[in-house]
């Protein structure tokens, strides 16, 4: 495609002399990735201004710059937009196709993985050649590929999108988190169905409240979503999700409710069973009961809202109450890593707000005969806020809190757990996770359980620039060994 038809259209650009009819080879955001042909997005961020590699990207080749107007380019095309993330991420989109023909979004502070990894598996058991796109990687039927972030930047999102088209994928369900969306990482590609699952206290060190962060998710309905678009909104969450019902019935979207307080999807009990539970669901004047084999509300809640979209994408209720049956874990989410030598068993979840870690401490306590022994601690730079309040969250609703360390990146982690501990009341400190674990686990007796929180399917510990090798469950099995050699011995 030549410069000319890439912008056709979408940008006001003098195209003087033979300029349009240069070859466009590719998009980039950072220099360093710029290839001869290729157009350079330079964009002010939170760490480094894009604007200043102007030059060097020019250098490398770049034959045209998406750019705020004042930005000062020099002797190739200055695409000029006040939104320049908006306006380079509606080229990529036109640059990066075929994309997948039905493709859906979730957002909400917490269950974006799920819902997305769940409804990923509902439609492939329902035969279609489905993928997601999220925390987790990009994931199809066959393999796991890690982009790094939960939503990816804008060129690896879109040349991820149409790499699976080509590869068969119709249907694709992507994490839209609130960085994401403030930074228009997933533009351009038509959006039939966004999920909204919850929101709680996370993200504030970025976006400064929970009305400005509120609104960066809402970005989701208001403009990424199609305008013929479907919501499927879990309904529960008291303060939000009313709020987004609104939002998407006043752009005139179809409307899908799941939860207790929804319409489309009534949850109207949820008994917990020794491995699951089961649902009744009431759909379109009838009662339905699914046995699910996954044990919480908040897996029940995020295994709806994957219904939901499975449902608004042409699935009928049999069929999805009936595959749903079938789900399998989501890696990190309440996974049971090991029982102790004693009989207790010990759950990894990636709980990392304290209302993930309500929901997945709510989870396990049905199942608790004994105590709860919970191990935490809260990433560095990332909202501070949260600390405190996970604490309490841990205190209150545990039996045993030891706090440790989660990723400390560039902050002190003694600093950090300290921040935890001021909301914990007498939690035990032990800093290296590994410690960590092999306590709780040394102290666990049969009618006890352990909860591993904060770190899922993480396969490292981020310390200052390192990653050190560390899997929760890997850690829980290597320390409930040992625990037992150290008993026998
Ligand atoms: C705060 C944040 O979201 N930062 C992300 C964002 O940075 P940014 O746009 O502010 O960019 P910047 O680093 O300030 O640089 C500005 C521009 O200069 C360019 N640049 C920079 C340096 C250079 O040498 N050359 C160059 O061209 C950059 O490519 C960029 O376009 O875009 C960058 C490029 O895609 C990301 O690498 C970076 O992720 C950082 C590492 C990060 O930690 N992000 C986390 C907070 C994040 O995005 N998390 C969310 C939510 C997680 C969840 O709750 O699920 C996620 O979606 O993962
Ligand atoms: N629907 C929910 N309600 C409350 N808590 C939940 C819900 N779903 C998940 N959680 C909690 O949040 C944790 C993370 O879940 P998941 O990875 O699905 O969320 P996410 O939104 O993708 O997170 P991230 O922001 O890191 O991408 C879970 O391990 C669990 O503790
Ligand atoms: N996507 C989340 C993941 C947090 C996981 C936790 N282990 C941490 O490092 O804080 C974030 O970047 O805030
Ligand atoms: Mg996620």
């Amino acid at each position: 495609m030549d410069l000319r038809a890439l912008v056709a259209g979408i940008a006001e650009v003098d195209l003087t002399g033979d300029a349009g009819d240069s070859h466009v080879s590719g998009l980039a955001i950072d220099n360093r990735k710029i290839a001869p042909g290729n157009i350079f997005g330079a964009f002010q961020g939170s760490a480094a201004n894009g604007e200043n590699y102007i030059d060097a990207a020019i250098q490398a080749g770049a034959i045209a710059v998406v750019a705020r107007p004042e930005a000062i380019v020099e002797g190739v095309v200055h695409i000029k937009d006040d939104q320049p993330r908006r306006l380079f991420a509606l080229l990529a989109a036109r640059y990066f196709t075929p994309s997948p023909s039905c493709v859906a979004a979730v957002t909400g502070t917490n269950g974006k993985t799920s819902t997305a990894e769940l409804t990923r598996q509902l439609w492939r058991m329902a035969g279609l050649n489905s993928a997601s796109i999220g925390t987790l990687g990009v994931t199809t039927a066959s393999e796991q590929v890690k982009t790094g972030l939960t939503t990816p930047d804008i060129v690896t999102f879109l040349s991820n999108m149409s790499g699976l088209a080509r590869e068969g994928v119709s249907h694709a369900i992507f994490e839209a988190s609130s960085h994401g969306l403030a930074q228009y990482r997933t533009e351009g590609l038509p959006v039939q169905v966004g999920v909204f699952t919850n929101l709680s206290r996370d993200h504030l060190d970025y976006h400064g409240d929970m009305e400005s962060y509120f609104e960066a998710k809402m970005r989701l309905f208001d403009e990424v979503l199609d305008a013929d678009g479907t919501a499927v909104v879990w309904a529960d969450d008291d303060e939000w999700s009313s709020k987004v019902s609104r939002r998407a019935m006043d752009r005139g979207l179809n409307l899908f409710t799941v939860g207790e307080k929804g319409t489309s999807l009534r949850l109207v009990s949820r008994m917990p069973t020794q491995l699951g539970q089961t649902l009744m669901v009431k759909a379109n004047g009838n009662t339905h009961r699914i046995a699910l084999p996954l044990i919480g509300s908040y897996q029940a809640a995020n295994a709806l809202c994957a219904a939901g979209v499975v449902l608004s994408t042409g699935g009928t209720l049999d069929d999805v109450f009936d595959h749903m049956q079938r789900l399998q874990p989501v890696r990190g989410r309440l996974e049971r890593a090991v029982i102790t030598a004693a009989g207790a068993p010990v759950y990894v979840d990636y709980a990392h707000t304290p209302d993930g870690l309500r929901a997945a401490i709510e989870a396990l306590r049905p199942h608790v005969k004994g105590r709860l022994i919970t191990v935490f601690g809260a990433g560095g730079d990332r909202d501070k806020g949260k600390r405190p309040e996970m604490g309490a969250v841990a205190a209150d609703m545990s039996d045993v809190v030891l706090i440790t360390d989660d990723n400390p990146r560039n902050e002190d982690p003694v600093a950090i757990r300290a921040e935890i501990l001021a909301g914990a009341g007498d939690a035990q400190e032990v800093a290296d996770r590994r410690e960590a674990i092999l306590t709780a686990i040394t102290l666990a007796g049969q009618d006890d359980i352990v909860l591993l929180a904060g770190k899922g399917h993480e396969q490292g510990q981020i310390v200052g620039d390192r990653i050190i090798p560390f899997d929760d469950v890997e850690v829980a099995r290597e320390c409930a060994r040992q625990a037992s050699n150290e008993q026998v011995a």
